[in-house]
C-alpha cells in the first residue's frame, strides 16, 4: 500500500510492482491467522488413525473459547474491520487476518493488469489433487475488484462468467491475473485467469461490475 492511506495505489500514481494487498506482517493477529491457516491444513494432511486427535481437539475447542471470549459486538467489529487498511485485511482471498485466505498476495503493473503467485493445498480441494472451481472464481472474482482498483475504479460483482479450461493443479505455483477492459458509465468490464508456471490457462473469467458506492460501517 501507499504510505498515506487516503490515497489509494492506481497505475496512474504508483509504481510499477506496487503491493496492492496486505502482505502479512509479523504482528499477532497475523501469525495468529497464519498459524489458524497451518492447522487446517495440517488436520486434512495428518493421518486421522495416528494423530491425537482427541487432545487436539480440546486445545483447539479451549483456543476458540477464548478467542470468542474477547469477541466484541459484530456492530463494533464491523466498524474497526473497514477502517483505514482493513478494507484490504480480512477478505477470504487475500486477507492476512483471515485464515480462509491462502492469503494471496496481488501487485499493479505499469500495463494496467495486477498479478499475484499462489500455491493452494489441500483445504482448496476440490476434484482429487485439483483446485474446486468456487476456490477458483473467488480468487478471480476478488483479483478483479482489485484490478478495478488499481484502473482507479471499483465496483460490485453483478455477472462473474467462469470457463473452467483444465483442472487447476494444487502444490503448485499458480499466476493469478485480471486487468479492466473496458468501461461505459457505470459498467466496468474486467477480464482475468489463473495460469500454471509453464503458462497453461486453467480458468479464465470475464465480468461485469457495476460502480456502487457501499458506505462502510460506522
Ligand atoms: C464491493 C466494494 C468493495 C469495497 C472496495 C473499497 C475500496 C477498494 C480498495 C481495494 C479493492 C479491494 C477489494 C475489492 C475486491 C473485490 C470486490 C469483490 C466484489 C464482490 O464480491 S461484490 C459481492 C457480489 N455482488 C453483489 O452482491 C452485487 C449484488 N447486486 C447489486 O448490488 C446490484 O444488483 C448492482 C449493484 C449490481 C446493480 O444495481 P444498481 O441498482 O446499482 O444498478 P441498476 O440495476 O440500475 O443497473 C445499472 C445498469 O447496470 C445493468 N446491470 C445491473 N446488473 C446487471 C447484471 N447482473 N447483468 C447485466 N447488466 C446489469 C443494468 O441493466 C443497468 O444498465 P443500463 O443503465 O444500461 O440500463
Amino acid at each position: 500500500m501507499t504510505s498515506d492511506p487516503n490515497i489509494h495505489p492506481t497505475v496512474d500514481n504508483a509504481p510499477d510492482g506496487t503491493v496492492l494487498t496486505s502482505a502479512p506482517q509479523d504482528t499477532a493477529i497475523d501469525r495468529a491467522a497464519a498459524a489458524a491457516r497451518r492447522v487446517v491444513d495440517a488436520l486434512l494432511r495428518t493421518d486421522p488413525v495416528n494423530a491425537n486427535l482427541e487432545r487436539v481437539a480440546e486445545e483447539l475447542d479451549s483456543i476458540a473459547a477464548h478467542l470468542e471470549e474477547h469477541a466484541p459486538e459484530v456492530e463494533d467489529r464491523l466498524i474497526d474491520m473497514w477502517h483505514g487498511e482493513g478494507v484490504t485485511r480480512h477478505d477470504p482471498a487475500t486477507g492476512p487476518e483471515n485464515a480462509l485466505a491462502p492469503p494471496l498476495v496481488l501487485a499493479g503493473r505499469a500495463d494496467g493488469s495486477v498479478e499475484g503467485v499462489v500455491q493452494l493445498t489441500f483445504p482448496y480441494q476440490g476434484p482429487p489433487g485439483h483446485v474446486h472451481g468456487g476456490v477458483a472464481a473467488l480468487l478471480l472474482d476478488h483479483t478483479l475488484g482489485v484490478a478495478n482498483a488499481w484502473a482507479g475504479r471499483s465496483g460490485a460483482t453483478a455477472q462473474l462468467n467462469v470457463r473452467y479450461h483444465r483442472p487447476t493443479p494444487l502444490f503448485e505455483p499458480l499466476t493469478i491475473c485480471g486487468r479492466l477492459v473496458s468501461q461505459e458509465g457505470r459498467k466496468i468490464n474486467t477480464i482475468g485467469e489463473i495460469k500454471t508456471a509453464d503458462g497453461t490457462v486453467c480458468v479464465s473469467v470475464e465480468a461485469l461490475f457495476i460502480d456502487k458506492t457501499v458506505p462502510r460501517p460506522r
